[in-house]
């Protein structure tokens, strides 16, 4: 489903990701882990189209990011870090707009979107301009947002922070649902114990290249993933 091959990204002299190889399949939640600054947010944006690389090749269900990026899009969804929406939209009239942009049906919009407000308790407030959202707010009206077009690939940048204990848990279980229905996952998160319940895969990431990367026990063995981690990144130092 997602698949980056030697992907190399540099801001001026620094390399911000190296020679990163990482296969997403059918069926996956693949969790993304590093220190702050080892690159995975530059990975997720080469990853979705919106920063340009210098090197290697990444691919969204076949098609490439760099050639066929309207077909890439039509399959992906992408939560950022930092849940900067319209602030002069309504709730509402911006999940209405993406699912304008994605020529989601009324029928399926009442289906996906209305139910998903109501499990995030955002019912009520679809009619207040975004602006008036707390952070966690806004998290939700992503997650609805991303989840409105039903894609195939999700890719989240620290999906969890802001989010209350109810809407992490419904998050968690929106993830598991997504990749049993044939769907995939990439997420990057600095909450070792979430991404070791959660993730069927997992990616290590240091100074921008790849330490260690596959199922969850391939990864940690009979440790636990924040022991590997903590090994594993002071053993690169
Ligand atoms: N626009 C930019 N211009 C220059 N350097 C950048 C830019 N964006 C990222 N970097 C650098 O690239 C490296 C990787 O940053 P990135 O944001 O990908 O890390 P991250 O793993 O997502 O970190 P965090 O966990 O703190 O979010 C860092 O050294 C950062 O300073």
């Amino acid at each position: 489903m997602l698949k980056i091959e030697h992907l190399t990204k540099t801001f001026d002299d620094k390399t911000a990701v190296d020679d990163l190889s990482l296969r997403i399949a059918p069926g996956e939640v693949y969790g993304f882990v590093g220190h702050n600054g080892a690159g995975k947010t530059t990975t997720i944006k080469c990853a979705v189209g919106i920063m340009a690389f210098d090197r290697g090749k990444i691919a969204i269900d076949g098609h490439s990011v760099k050639d066929e990026p309207v077909a890439c899009k039509r399959e992906l969804a992408y939560i950022p870090d930092n849940p900067d929406l319209y602030d002069y939209m309504t709730g509402a009239k911006y999940l209405n707009f993406l699912a304008d942009v994605f020529g989601v049906d009324s029928a399926t919009r009442e289906a996906i979107i209305r139910p998903l407000a109501d499990k995030f308790e955002l019912t009520s407030e679809l009619g207040q301009p975004i602006a008036t959202y707390s952070h966690g707010m806004k998290q939700k009206l992503a997650i609805i947002g991303a989840w409105a077009h039903s894609p195939k690939l999700i890719l989240m940048d620290e999906p969890f922070v802001g989010l209350d204990p109810l809407a992490s848990k419904l998050l968690k279980d929106m993830m598991r649902e997504h990749c049993d229905k044939g769907g995939a996952i990439l997420f990057s998160t600095h909450v070792l114990d979430v991404a070791e319940k959660i993730c069927d895969k997992i990616a290590i990431i240091k100074a921008g290249r790849l330490l260690r990367s596959g199922t969850m026990d391939e990864v940690k063995g009979d440790e636990s993933l924040e022991e590997v981690f903590l090994e594993l990144v002071e053993s690169e130092a």
